[in-house]
């Protein structure tokens, strides 16, 4: 069995923990076949091969244990999603995990497998959040109102956009632990503002409208010590005439939204080369979710 699982942008902005967008590219290819040992092969970027310190290993076996199945696999996976890019690396990685034992044993059941995953990305983040789960698997914008029952909201978006990934690292779980319990009221009524106008932005299909309103006051603003050169590169995105900007999940990549986007995404790379920090950008498009064959 083979599952391709794509990066996503958790958070999309005002979304904090509830918004998901899923890329096209990259992917974390994942085969799995039934053997009798538990054994795990990594190809591109680095991750662990011990399985019980690989995501996508971990996933793969808290589901077995959820079915109360008792098999081994063997895991190769190719892995193409930077890990601590803030794109999605270890959700893809355990949702891959999950999906590919889940398809292996002809079990169909979506709650069951984003529950495994979840259990991957607990034990890389420290939390069991679902925003980058969840839009791998259901691809477009995803709106993830519960985990358990799972109730997720698709919205079929179209457009294409920027991601500047630069060559430093933020720790998902280190951008979690400087969160505050709790955040101020007017903080929140903010969000909310914005989170409800941008739904209804990206239903109209008004990708200007949408940009304008990528604005987060509950977790960007606490993170800005881990990203001190983020204001820098939204201005330059902004200057260079982005519609909007806003961090990839907890960092370090950011994306925008725009026209221009090769203009914008060398604006945003030439903003970090100045703080210092090499940088790539790509051009990608909301991508489908994730793809499984047999091969
Ligand atoms: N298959 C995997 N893919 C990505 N990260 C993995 C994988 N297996 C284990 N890890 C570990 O998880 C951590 C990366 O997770 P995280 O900080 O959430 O990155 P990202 O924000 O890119 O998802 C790293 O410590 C990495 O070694
Ligand atoms: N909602 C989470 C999303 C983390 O995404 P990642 O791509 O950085 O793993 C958060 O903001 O902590």
């Amino acid at each position: 069995m083979k599952v391709s699982a794509p990066a996503t942008i958790a958070n999309f902005g005002p979304g904090f923990d509830v918004f998901g967008l899923c890329l096209d590219e990259p992917r974390d290819v994942i085969k799995v076949k039934e053997s009798d040992e538990v054994m795990v092969e990594v190809e591109g970027f680095n991750v662990p091969e011990d399985p019980e310190k690989n995501v996508a290993s971990i996933s793969a076996l808290a589901l077995l244990k959820m079915l109360k199945a008792e098999m081994g696999f063997r895991m190769k996976i190719i892995k193409g999603i930077r890990p601590k890019s803030g794109l999605g690396s270890s959700g893809a990685s355990a949702l891959g995990g999950a999906l590919a034992l889940a398809k292996l044993l002809g079990v169909e059941n979506r709650e069951l497998i984003i529950k495994a995953a979840l259990e991957g990305e607990k034990a890389a983040s420290g939390s069991a959040h679902g925003d980058n789960i969840v839009p791998s698997l259901f691809g477009g914008f995803t709106i993830l109102k519960s985990l358990s029952p799972l109730e997720v909201f698709k919205l079929d978006v179209s457009f294409k956009l920027v991601i500047v990934l630069p060559k430093v690292e933020v720790s998902t779980k280190r951008a979690r632990a400087v969160l505050p319990r709790y955040v101020p009221l007017s903080d929140a009524v903010r969000n909310l503002a914005l989170a409800s106008a941008l739904i209804s932005a990206l239903k109209e299909g008004d990708i200007e409208k949408a940009g304008k309103l990528l604005d987060d006051y509950l977790a960007i603003p606490y993170r800005k010590p881990l990203i001190p050169w983020f204001d820098n590169v939204r201005r330059a995105a902004l200057e260079s005439g982005a519609y909007g900007v806003s961090l990839s999940g907890s960092g370090p990549a950011m994306f925008a939204l725009g026209e221009d986007l090769g203009d914008i995404g060398k604006a945003m790379v030439e903003a970090f080369e100045n703080e210092g920090i090499g940088a790539e950008y790509f051009i990608t498009k909301v991508g489908g979710g994730a793809k499984c064959s047999d091969v």
